[in-house]
């Protein structure tokens, strides 16, 4: 397996309140599969999500991805863990204003240890054209497509998406989530997606649902659909 977490617990202290925000989750992933998070404002998605990309930091339980147990790792590896492994694409694409999209793209080229090249990252958004605008010239998905490209030009083993469609209209939202499938089948980049929008589990291989802090149920999808061909 390539994402392997077992019995993963996370509370948040505050004063004398424990949230218990995750509670014993379990879930799998393999190699080169897409995999989707499902669940209500609050459930625990993005801690989740934090946790397998090396944001955050679970109380127990194991955390192993790609044969590496990252809770184990002391701040530095996890530093390098989360800067060479894995790309985050976020809801609000987060560039960098006064660069631009090329240069949004090389900053973390630069400090990547095997990159993918900025051009050939660029056409595969489709966004080749745009390398010399700012984020600010540019519409809300186009700015997507680019922090795209700024998450697999380290060429990461795992690309992490939260609420990537969140902030897109129905058609933008619609060419994102083929684009996000066609990164997994050009680089075979496995990929764990956060969305609130159900019909999008239609593309995923697997599906977690979670609800207060818990898998609700672990999904195996033996039919995914294109993104091209999912309606909501
Ligand atoms: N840094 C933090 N400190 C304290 N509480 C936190 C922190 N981060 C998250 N929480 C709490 O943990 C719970 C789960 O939050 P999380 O962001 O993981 O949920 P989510 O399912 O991703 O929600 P949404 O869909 O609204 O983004 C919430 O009750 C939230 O308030």
């Amino acid at each position: 397996m390539f994402i392997d977490v077992s019995s993963l617990k996370k509370s948040y202290i505050s004063g004398a309140v424990v949230n218990e925000v995750l509670k014993e989750i379990g879930m799998e992933l393999d190699e080169g599969e897409i995999g989707v998070i499902l669940g209500p404002s609050g459930s625990g998605k993005s801690t989740l999500m934090n946790i397998i990309g090396g944001i955050d930091r679970g109380d127990s339980g194991r955390v192993i991805v790609d044969g590496v147990e990252i809770n184990n790792l002391n701040n530095d590896q996890l530093t390098d863990y989360r800067r060479e492994q894995i790309g985050f694409v976020f809801q609000f694409y987060n560039l960098v204003p006064n660069l631009t999209v090329g240069e949004n793209i090389e900053v973390v080229s630069n400090i990547s240890k095997s990159p993918l090249n900025v051009d050939e990252v660029l056409a595969a958004v489709q966004m080749q054209d745009k390398k010399h605008r700012f984020p600010r010239e540019l519409s809300g998905g186009e700015q997507q497509r680019v922090s795209i490209a700024r998450a697999i030009v380290k060429n990461p083993k795992l690309l992490l998406c939260d609420e990537p469609t969140g902030a897109l209209d129905y058609q933008t939202s619609r060419s994102i989530l083929k684009l996000l499938q066609q990164v997994n089948k050009k680089y075979g980049t496995t990929i764990l997606m956060i969305t609130h929008n159900a019909a999008i589990a239609a593309m995923a291989n697997r599906i977690f649902k979670l609800r207060n802090g818990e898998i609700v149920e672990a999904a195996l999808n033996q039919a995914t659909v294109p993104a091209e061909r999912i309606e909501w």
